[in-house]
């Protein structure tokens, strides 16, 4: 079964750069050591043979796509690579015990590196921009919203939600199934973790990401971009705008919660509720800053990955026919059929079994957090290479999970690779969606009940049919976009 993803992709990225033999005397440079001024020997992996900045004009190292040098790096260089960026070592590793050294093993020498930081400028000093003893308190507070027991609370409205918005569709209608998604997610992270109704304002939250995510990669070139915020330049002046608004908007929530009242909000479950509850050791409260700084991170974490990995999901169905209809057959199964069939609930979700690891594939070929970055702060030796405290480490979830090492046939939809028994033949660094360690997503459990009950309700009463003609192809901004629409057409089942 499957039929490969993106047959229809940009020409662009799919052959003229990928073609592209490396020229080993202009591009790379073996493995070396040196030693430094203090004394200290380094031994650097093989990797480019000058700074990035001089490969620019090449297609694998263009702006803005850094998949494609991941991708060239894997293929040119092996599982450890490097390369330098003006005065700094960035290496990139691509093979599952690297992933494991770096998030388990060797985790407490690594902090967030350069391009998180960079996400203060939206996000503050939040879970997932900021580091211990910061990070360590923040976790300790939100980590009760995410328990199990909590999140089951949640189903009810994940479904429902899905429901409103499957039953105003109809026959024949043509839906971009990416803004869909964006708009189906913010309305349940609103309403679950919020308790927030969805009015224009939380609908302006999209907007306003959507208009910094258009300039995020303008955003994140300039060299010293915190110094330069205050300045009147064009896509700055746009980004502060977007970001006032979407201040305005958090702030104008936790303002309206917090006025309830103690008494009222120790009633309720969600983690706006627990966050305005939340005593530190000392007694005292999270300041106003912090409070926006968790909404926002979680809002905006917790409604574009799953929206983009179920847009993935549904584009896949869309060229697996046979996927489609062995998922279908699940969902009659455990949901009943015609007049019968009833709408999923929190027990359904255990049993959707073929329906996760459909989720579970379409994540694995485009996975929403599709690279994640660290910075050593001692030296740090992985697989005979020793690298100086100030270096870059890159991880690629879509790069390693296309690895045909780890799944052959690699570009192939087979969502039979993700049962127990399959997964038990790979390592578990294979697969790392979802990160791993101590910064572990905190969403994950959030997000798999989420994406199955949302795929099951809209998959229950449609099936849907790619308009041809279409260019598909992956942006790769702080999530796993899809560059264009995708456009469907849909079919009562
Ligand atoms: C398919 C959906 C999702 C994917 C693929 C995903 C992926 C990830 C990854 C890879 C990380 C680790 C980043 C790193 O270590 O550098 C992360 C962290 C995080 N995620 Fe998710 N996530 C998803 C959904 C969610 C949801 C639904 C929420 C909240 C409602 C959420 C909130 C967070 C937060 C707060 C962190 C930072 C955790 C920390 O550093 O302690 N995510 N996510």
């Amino acid at each position: 079964m499957g039929i490969a993803p993106e047959p229809n992709a940009d020409t662009d990225r799919n052959t003229s750069w990928q073609a592209e033999a490396p020229d080993a005397a202009f591009t790379l440079r073996p493995a070396h050591e040196y030693t430094d001024g203090k004394g200290e020997t380094w031994r650097i992996p093989p990797g480019l043979k000058r700074a990035l900045p001089f490969y620019l004009h090449k297609p694998w190292a263009r702006l803005g796509r850094p998949l494609r040098l991941f991708e060239y790096m894997a293929r040119n260089l092996g599982p450890i690579s490097h390369y330098r960026l003006f005065n700094i070592h960035v290496v990139y590793l691509n093979d599952p015990s690297f992933v494991r050294e770096v998030l388990i093993n060797q985790a407490g020498s690594f902090v967030r590196e350069r391009t998180i930081k960079r996400l203060k400028i939206l996000l503050g000093e939040g879970l997932l921009t900021s580091d211990d003893p910061t990070h360590k308190r923040s976790r300790r507070i939100a980590a009760p919203a995410f328990h199990r027991q909590r999140i089951a609370a949640y189903a009810e409205t994940m479904v429902e939600s899905a429901r409103a918005a499957r039953d105003r569709w109809h026959e024949g209608q043509e839906i971009d199934i990416a803004a869909t998604m964006m708009s189906l997610s913010l309305e349940i992270v609103a309403r679950t973790l919020f308790a927030t109704e969805v009015d224009a304002d939380v609908r302006a939250i999209n907007d306003e990401t959507n208009a910094i995510m258009a300039i995020y990669n303008y955003l994140i070139a300039f060299p010293n971009l915190e110094a330069v915020l205050h300045w009147p330049i064009p896509g700055v002046t746009r980004f502060r705008k977007a970001r006032a608004r979407l201040d305005r908007v958090i702030n104008r929530i936790i303002a309206d919660t917090r006025a309830l009242g103690e008494a009222k909000l120790s009633e309720r479950t969600d983690l706006l509720a627990l966050l305005l509850l939340a005593r530190d050791e000392d007694g005292s409260e999270l300041s106003d800053a912090q409070l926006r700084d968790e909404v926002i991170t979680i809002f905006l974490a917790g409604y574009e990955t799953t929206a983009n990995a179920l847009t993935w999901t549904m584009y896949l169905l869309t060229l697996n026919p046979e996927a489609d209809r062995r998922m279908h057959a699940e969902l009659r199964e455990v949901l009943g059929e015609g007049a019968e069939a009833r709408l999923p609930t929190l027990n359904d979700y255990t049993r959707l079994r073929y329906t996760t690891m459909v989720l579970a594939e379409g994540m694995r070929l485009y996975p929403p957090a599709w690279a994640m970055g660290r910075m050593n702060t001692e030296p740090i030796e992985i697989g005979g290479y020793r690298l100086p405290p100030g270096t870059h480490w890159y991880l690629s979830q879509y790069v390693l999970q296309r690895s045909p090492e780890l799944y052959p046939d690699p570009l192939r939809f087979e969502p039979l690779r993700h049962t127990e028994e399959e997964k038990a033949k790979r390592d578990k660094f294979a697969y790392f969606p979802f990160g791993g360690g101590s910064r572990q997503c905190i969403g994950e459990g959030f997000a798999w009940m989420e994406m199955v009950l949302v795929l099951a309700t809209v998959a229950q009463r449609w099936r849907m049919e790619l308009i041809p003609g279409q260019t598909v192809d992956v942006e790769e901004k702080i999530t796993l976009r899809p560059r264009y629409p995708i456009r469907v057409r849909l079919r009562e089942r």
